[in-house]
């Protein structure tokens, strides 16, 4: 059997900034030419960054993926890098009718030699791939080393048939699937499990390649995946983390010779790529590479640091500004924030009221102490007198102004020093709208808006005894993690004064928003029906606080915002 050395490059790209991508695209490629690769892959559309939304409908973005698609080919050849093909996702077209399609292409010796379109396209969830791209209708395969790889880009393996099935109806060696899958809990073991199934429909061993990264709510954890038609687990990338997988993969030798154009299942036409090269000896086998896996809490806390990093880095920041009030809520944003930019560029405010307890102005300083991160306290209350004074305000418009007032400052000192507001709402509060609109909620960048209460609590004990294995301050206090949350708008209030225990509540939102499931079956789960009832009208007004709060990572099968569309004006009221 002919050993082919594959390089996979889990790499990060930039939506949009396709200089700095192919920049990347050619600095991994030297490193795994240098490595021995006798083929290198990027993710799906690694050229422009993924998902690139609306710009795919400009036809200057499509020309300048295109253009550069030509000139990465050109600078890997100039470079010395030509002799070895690189698979590489971009944004191309059809020809007849320039309608943009999710592309990969090979490029060798200099030139663009061989291009294909994605066959299925995802439009559920966060996807809306039908509103961008026309599917295309080839089946790729590069005879490399004697060996025939058929590619397939993300979508392709998560329905039945298609590249899949034609692959071993064309009897390739090797699949090689290039993705841009985002990340939810839980994920990984159903991309395991579906990679190993479709490995053996296919009949051969197959490379799942993913990007790492955020792309505004998206976070791409990687975990790439190389796994035989047996099911056995050959190799498997680190999660969120760049890195190059180079490994020596036994294949069948090809020995078909199927003509271009041989049609397959589902209509998918051969196209083949021959560049009659022979098997390489390699000097030495290349060295194994071992990545730790993540426990659930590890994922997770992983997850929302690298979108948070992601969008503070990729949107042109050095810092962030975060109210620190105590609570577990900021608090757990402050950690995030400090392990994705470092603390020395995390600025908090403390903003104290004349309700605020000596407790919650202590968590918020003690947080800071051991954290190292910038501190400053500044009183709402001449603020809040001087308004109380002009409008006498009352009951829950004196409370909410006590919020606005923290958003107000936050706001002002964003504008001062160049800071981007994090908002530290988590998806319990913003399921029943437990927020004050312009006033807590205010912030460009939301990190737990995808976290119910409860697993709030679970992250921050989690990175808490990190820590301590760690040797290290655990961040959060621990009085902080132990009292009854609070928003202290009024005097000794408590959330379990307005909102049932997060236990009860996130038990029903979890039936409710991530199962879909209407109002009968949840009361037929053992639910008290008036606390069903109060939950599913509570989320259903408070549509359109979501559509107003900023983004955040997705974690979870169901975030607000493009995995579930609600009307904001809307009269169905029977879940
Ligand atoms: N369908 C709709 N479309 C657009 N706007 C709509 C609307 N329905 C009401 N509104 C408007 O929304 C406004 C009311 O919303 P808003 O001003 O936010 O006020 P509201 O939702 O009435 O009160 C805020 C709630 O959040 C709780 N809270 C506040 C702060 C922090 C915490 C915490 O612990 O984290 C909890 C607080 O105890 C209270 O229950 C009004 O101006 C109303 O006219
Ligand atoms: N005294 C305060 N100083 C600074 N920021 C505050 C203060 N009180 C509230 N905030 C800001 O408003 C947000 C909402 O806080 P609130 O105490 O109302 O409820 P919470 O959702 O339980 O949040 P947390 O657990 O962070 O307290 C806080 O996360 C914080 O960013
Ligand atoms: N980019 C894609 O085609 C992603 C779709 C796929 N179902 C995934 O989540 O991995």
């Amino acid at each position: 059997m002919p050993n082919l050395r594959i390089a996979l490059a889990q790499t990060d790209p930039r939506v949009g900034d396709i200089a700095h991508n192919t920049d990347e695209v050619i600095r991994w490629s030297r490193q795994a030419v240098a490595a021995g690769a006798r083929l290198v892959a990027f993710p799906e559309m690694a050229l422009t960054g993924y998902p690139v939304e609306d710009l795919a409908l400009r036809t200057s973005f499509v020309e300048a993926s295109r253009a550069a698609l030509v000139e990465t080919a050109e600078r890997l050849a100039a470079e010395g890098l030509g002799e070895v093909p690189v698979v590489l996702g971009y944004l191309g077209r059809k020809p007849e009718t320039s309608s943009p399609q999710n592309c990969a292409a090979v490029l060798y010796r200099g030139e663009v030699a061989l291009r294909f379109a994605k066959h299925f396209l995802p439009n559920y969830g966060v996807f809306d791939e039908y509103r961008y791209f026309v599917p295309g209708h080839q089946l790729p395969v590069l005879r490399v080393d004697g060996v025939d790889v058929a590619l397939a880009i993300c979508e392709d393996i998560w329905q039945e048939g298609g590249r899949v099935r034609a692959t071993g109806e064309a009897g390739a060696g090797l699949l090689l699937v290039v993705n841009g899958s985002p990340y939810e809990q839980g994920k990984n073991d159903g991309r395991l499990e579906l990679v190993r199934r479709r490995a053996a429909e296919a009949g051969c061993t197959l490379a799942y390649l993913n990007m790492v990264g955020g792309q505004d709510e998206l976070v791409f954890d990687g975990d790439t995946l190389v796994v035989t038609k047996d099911g056995e687990l050959l190799a498997r990338g680190p999660k969120f983390e760049e890195a190059l997988l180079v490994m020596d993969l036994e294949l069948p030798a090809a020995d078909r010779q199927d003509p271009d154009g041989t049609v397959y299942s589902d209509g998918l036409r051969l196209v083949r790529l021959d560049l009659g090269t022979a098997p390489v000896e390699q000097s030495e086998p290349a060295p194994a590479q071992d990545f730790p896996r993540l426990d659930d809490e590890a994922e997770i806390y992983a997850a929302l640091v690298t979108g948070t990093r992601a969008y503070v880095r990729k949107n042109g920041f050095k810092s962030v500004l975060i109210g620190l009030s105590g609570g577990i809520d900021s608090a757990l944003v402050a950690a995030i924030a400090c392990d994705a930019i470092g603390a020395e560029n995390v600025y908090c405010v403390s903003m104290p009221s004349r309700y605020s307890s000596q407790h919650s102005k202590d968590d918020a300083a003690e947080l800071a102490h051991r954290t190292g991160l910038n501190f400053r306290t500044v009183s709402i209350a001449p603020m809040f007198d001087a308004y109380m004074e002009s409008l006498g305000l009352t009951g829950l418009a004196e409370e909410n102004l006590q919020s606005r007032l923290r958003g107000t400052l936050l706001m002002a000192i964003s504008n001062q020093e160049g800071h981007i507001v994090l908002a530290p709402g988590n998806k319990s509060e913003l399921a029943v709208g437990y927020s004050t609109l312009y006033g807590d909620s205010v912030g460009a960048f939301g990190p737990i808006k995808d976290v119910y209460k409860t697993l709030i609590f679970r992250l921050a004990k989690w990175r808490n005894e990190l820590a301590e294995q760690r040797g290290e301050t655990p961040p959060i206090p621990e009085n902080t993690i132990l009292k009854p949350p609070s928003a202290e708008l009024r005097p000794d209030q408590v959330d379990s004064d307005s909102l049932p225990d997060y236990d009860l509540l996130d038990s029903v939102l979890d039936l409710y928003i991530e199962h879909d499931l209407g109002r009968e079956a949840i009361v037929a789960k053992g639910f008290d029906p008036a606390v069903v009832d109060r939950v599913g009208r509570l989320v259903d007004t408070a549509e359109y606080k979501r559509r107003q709060y900023p983004p955040g990572p997705k974690i979870s099968q169901k975030g607000f915002g493009r995995d579930r569309r609600l009307p904001i004006t809307n009269g169905w009221r029977r879940g």
